[in-house]
């Protein structure tokens, strides 16, 4: 019989954890520095050697960025004024999509949210979870492709917060999931309505992806060739050609040589080349951030203009959309709480094989 006394342990329900990357606490240089310091000491990111990285980064990278990028988020801090609260819009999305997530899985699981830099953070949420009884938990980085300086961090991140602990619930990780055909439909779908709010009809529309440098790729990171294939995918199921549907790459960090092409170079271009009017899309982002917000649809857009563009428009990312949110509910259930929720049936079993396989072809 089960227990019924006041001391019966909180019934066992497993734990999603949705983490993104992450924002100052305030759009200010102090709050900005002290994420920055964090992010920026990350190996995942820069994986330059300690010795020449600490000092570029202590005596000049953390001197000026912080007041510079902290102007930058103050444009874009009230962004999304649909979502309560008084952090940066990512933070905001990512607390509303994990409402969304819950509210369509139910009862059955603990949403919680983190973010891998600065707050909430991914030791806070473990600690959450384990208070509510969670001993299995599930992690979906908000990244549709992987990186190594992103969705590895996100695991590494999770390690770290539990490194301490003597009792370490049972985890489960996705790696990415930019080739699901339902990820692909809501974000072509996503362009196809935001075109009809449009007088407008592009000559190009651009898939701009977040940066990375060319060597993490050249040591073997897959990220370049998801986004690649992602903006494939979306081609080949809006019916568009590789001059209409193009990809670039964009926010660049530091002197060395990041993937090509650069979004910012290819919208300095283009004019001149006859494409007057662009739609830019970043598949690469779940939520609206300063790099979306900030650096495509304000930095990029006067770039294009001032280049001779007439018309420019950046698709908002897929953010708390009713579409997304049942995507996000639908694949977690799926590829991340399979076995985990009382309706889904278990895994099956391996039968036990009576005579080990030859590894030779027969
Ligand atoms: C310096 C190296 C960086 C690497 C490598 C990098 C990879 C990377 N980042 C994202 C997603 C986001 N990055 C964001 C901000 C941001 N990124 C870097 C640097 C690198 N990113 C910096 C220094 C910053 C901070 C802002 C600034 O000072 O310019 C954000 C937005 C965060 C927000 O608060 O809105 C996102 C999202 C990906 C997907 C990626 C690798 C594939
Ligand atoms: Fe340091
Ligand atoms: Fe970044």
């Amino acid at each position: 019989m089960p227990k019924t006394t006041d001391t019966a342990k909180p019934a066992e329900k497993p734990g999603l954890l949705l983490v993104n990357l992450g924002s100052p606490d305030a759009p200010t240089a102090k709050a900005t520095r002290k994420y920055l310091f964090q992010f920026l000491h990350d190996w995942r990111v820069i994986d330059t050697t300690r010795w020449l990285w600490c000092p570029i980064l202590h005596f000049i990278i953390l001197r000026i960025r912080p007041a510079k990028s902290a102007k930058a988020y103050a444009s874009i801090w009230g962004h999304v004024d649909d979502i309560p609260g008084d952090e940066g819009p990512l933070v905001r999305i990512t607390r509303a999509q994990a409402q969304g997530v819950q509210d369509r899985l139910g009862d059955d699981v603990i949403v919680d949210v983190a973010m891998r830099y600065g707050n909430p953070s991914i030791g806070d949420a473990m600690d959450r979870l384990k208070a509510q009884g969670c001993t299995r938990i599930a992690v979906l980085p908000m990244y549709p492709q992987f990186a190594g300086a992103t969705t590895a961090s996100v695991y590494d991140g999770v390690a770290k917060a539990l490194m301490k602990r003597m009792d370490v619930p049972e985890l489960r990780f996705l790696r990415h999931y930019y080739d699901d055909p339902r990820f692909i439909k809501v974000l072509g779908d996503s362009l196809t309505e935001h075109l009809a709010t449009l007088d407008w009809t592009p000559d190009v529309v651009m898939t701009s992806y977040h940066g990375l440098p060319q060597s993490y790729v050249d040591k073997g990171d897959p990220y370049q060739g998801e986004c690649i294939e992602t903006t494939n995918l979306l081609r080949d199921y809006l019916g568009m050609t590789e001059q209409t549907l193009q990809t670039t790459f964009q926010s660049r960090f530091g002197p060395k040589a990041w993937l090509q092409p650069y979004t910012d170079k290819t919208l300095e271009a283009m004019p001149s080349e006859g494409v007057k009017k662009v739609a830019v899309m970043m598949p690469g982002f779940s939520a609206d951030c300063l790099e979306t917000l900030e650096e495509i649809a304000i930095e990029a857009h006067e770039t294009f203009e001032e280049h001779g563009g007439e018309k420019f428009t950046a698709v908002p990312c897929l953010n708390h959309s009713p579409a997304h949110l049942d995507f996000l509910a639908d694949l977690a259930r799926e590829r991340l709480l399979h076995g985990w929720l009382p309706d889904t049936k278990p895994a099956k079993k391996a039968k036990p094989r009576t005579k080990p396989k030859s590894r030779a072809r027969a």
